[in-house]
């Protein structure tokens, strides 16, 4: 496979959040995250106001989870989270995403760009998460549905070194994605006729899994072997933010038939629509297939993946499909990719 000499776009947040800055200057923003968002899917968000010790702490935090002893990250393994909340560390190798997929009996329906044009190989994740959301008390009603419960923290791990700063980042990117739904909103073709705020929705008591990823380094690496096979992401929005000097993710570029690099950009987050977004704006937002290359080398990413309000029936906005609510399509997308591992979403 080629790699392209295409890149995905930079875009500067800092006119959107400037009270200063004239409405030209925020409307160039939302045309930026617009074009980005329909011509690739992909972007890197720079001038977003997280200051770098935000970013350089959620690494720490990573840095101690994953060397801890593997007894205690198995005392926070996923089995252990109650019910379908899907919580705590996954070790390597549990999800799969396998090319060629065909609709599996609930799948609300699979979409055109889910369907791979080579059918033949299997891409294995090699890739550690420990996995956060939203702190939901074991006595709530909802506790044990999909996504939905208590997070895991490690006992070892002192509340101020790990669990305060791991919800304090999830706080930062709760308030950043707020800010991307509306510019998201803004950029819809405006001949639809909707309102700017009909993306809303999807922030009213939100799933968002979180997730710290670690990639080992590896010696012998199989060519079928990926950190993160080619797949896309589930929800609405995703933010990813990248260890510095390392490399790895790529973007599958459909115009080029090529996969494009995603550079580390210095002080930036790279933000990816998902299915969901794909699904709900008729393909408008390109949920983009993307993957992570393994090397030699060790590399930490964080993923912040907004799905969005599980309950919210979502209609193509382009009156172009079905309606589908966003927690059978997420759930139904997760046990796809887990095959025989989904007995942890039942
Ligand atoms: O680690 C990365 O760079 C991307 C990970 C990813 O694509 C995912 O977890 O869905
Ligand atoms: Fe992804």
């Amino acid at each position: 496979m080629t790699i392209s000499a295409e890149t995905i776009p930079t875009v500067d947040l800092s006119p959107w959040l400037n009270p200063d800055a004239s409405q030209e200057a925020k409307d160039t923003v939302v045309k930026a995250v617009s074009n980005a968002c329909s011509t690739y899917g992909f972007f890197n968000l720079v001038g977003h106001g997280i200051p770098e010790k935000a970013q350089n702490k959620i690494f720490e935090c990573s840095k101690e989870f994953f060397d801890l002893p593997l007894n205690e990250k198995m005392k926070v393994s996923v089995d252990k989270s109650l019910g379908k909340s899907y919580r705590g560390y996954e070790p390597s190798r549990i999800q799969t995403h396998q090319e060629g997929l065909l609709p599996d009996t609930k799948e609300v329906s699979l979409p055109n760009y889910l369907r791979r044009e080579d059918k033949a190989s299997v891409n294995t994740h090699k890739l550690y998460c420990f996995i956060t959301g939203a702190e939901t008390p074991a006595d709530h009603p909802d506790v044990g549905k999909f996504s939905t419960g208590p997070n895991l923290w490690p006992g070892t791990l002192p509340y101020e070194d790990f669990r305060q700063p791991v919800m304090e980042y999830r706080a930062r990117m709760l308030e950043l994605v707020g800010i991307l739904i509306k510019i998201l909103g803004q950029g819809l073709p405006k001949a639809w006729g909707y309102s700017p705020d009909v993306l809303n929705g999807i922030l009213i008591n939100p799933s968002i899994p979180m997730r710290l990823l670690h990639y080992a380094p590896e010696t012998n690496i199989d060519p079928r072997q990926f950190g993160v096979g080619d797949h896309t992401d589930f929800g609405c929005v995703s933010i990813l933010l990248q260890q510095a000097n390392t490399k790895g993710l790529e973007v599958w570029y459909p115009s080029t038939k090529t996969w494009i690099p995603v550079p580390v950009v210095e002080n930036a987050f790279v933000i990816n629509m998902g299915d969901t977004m794909h699904r709900w704006t008729g393909g408008h937002y390109r949920s983009a297939r993307h993957r992570v290359l393994i090397s030699g080398n060790r590399r930490y990413s964080v993923a912040f993946f907004l799905n969005g309000n599980l309950n919210l029936k979502i209609k193509p906005l382009d009156g172009s499909g079905e309606e589908a609510s966003v927690g059978e399509h997420i759930n139904s997308r997760l046990a796809h990719t887990l095959g025989n591992n989904a007995t942890y979403l039942k």
